[in-house]
């Protein structure tokens, strides 16, 4: 039996004469954190689209949490989605409402089990758990861009997704805040349990808050492995020479 929280074998996807996708395939185990890194337009966002299911791939297999994409009805692709969490690159928060408000707004319309009073339990935890639990009744244009980072991850967090899919998590921020969202990240799976996607052009935010990652170079995976073991000795020059492994610390 399969034990990943995503398999992927021999994933094919194309646009008209774009050949995208040519034979990516993929382990993500439970608890785990999978760097993802590529050139920009090298099809990340097309895996990560396709592993949501927004996108249908030409060819392959894909399972997430054990469940076929090909042969998933409309509904439980429902119930699938409300155990993957999205981290967008620019946090997604609703500009009118408060932090607070952001927090909640995925569990009002989107779970919809909770009470108010649970619903607000879980906003102050994950507010908690990012630091930011003081700043609740702020509004999002009154936040710095590492903070609506940590921000749009309690959204994400809040939820209790199984598996996060992080797009470009540092993207934009200082070095500094760059360390505090890479702990965030490492800090959020070990205290929820979660498997995660972390697609980034990050070095630094690969190394340190991966188990393991995967570089996209032609369509599939050339390299998986503990960061070190990629970016070895004995790597090929496009590797190399792609990620500039020199100025990493
Ligand atoms: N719906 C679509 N229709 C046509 N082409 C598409 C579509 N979606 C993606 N592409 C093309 O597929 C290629 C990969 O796109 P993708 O967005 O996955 O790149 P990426 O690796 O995420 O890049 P970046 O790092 O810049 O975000 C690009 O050439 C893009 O133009």
């Amino acid at each position: 039996m399969n034990m990943s929280v995503i398999y992927i074998k021999d994933l094919f996807k194309s646009f008209g004469t774009l050949d995208v996708l040519k034979g990516v395939e993929l382990n993500l185990e439970p608890k785990e954190n999978l760097a993802v890194l590529g050139k920009s337009g090298s099809g990340k966002s097309v895996l990560i689209k396709i592993i949501a299911g927004l996108i249908s791939p030409d060819k392959g297999h894909v399972e997430v949490l054990g469940k076929n994409l090909e042969h998933i009805s409309k509904k439980e692709l429902e119930q699938l989605r409300l155990k993957l969490g999205f981290c967008f690159q620019n946090s997604a928060l609703y500009d009118s409402m408060t932090i607070n408000e952001n927090i909640l707004f995925p569990l009002k319309y989107a779970l919809k089990t909770d009470t108010p009073a649970e619903m607000q339990k879980k906003a102050d935890q994950v507010l908690e758990a990012v630091g930011l639990l003081r700043s609740k009744n702020q509004m999002p244009s009154e936040l710095s861009g590492g903070q609506k980072k940590r921000i749009g991850i309690a959204r994400t967090v809040v939820m209790n997704p199984e598996i996060i899919l992080y797009d470009e998590p540092t993207s934009g921020l200082d070095p500094i805040t760059c360390v505090e969202v890479n702990e965030l990240i490492l800090r959020i799976k070990h205290e929820y349990d979660t498997s995660a996607i972390i697609i980034t052009h990050d070095l630094t935010c690969a190394k340190h808050t991966s188990d393991r990652i995967s570089v996209l170079l032609d369509g599939y995976f050339k390299k998986t492995g503990k960061f070190d073991e990629v970016f070895n000795e004995e790597a090929n020059n496009e590797i190399k020479e792609f990620y500039n492994y020199n100025f990493i610390k």
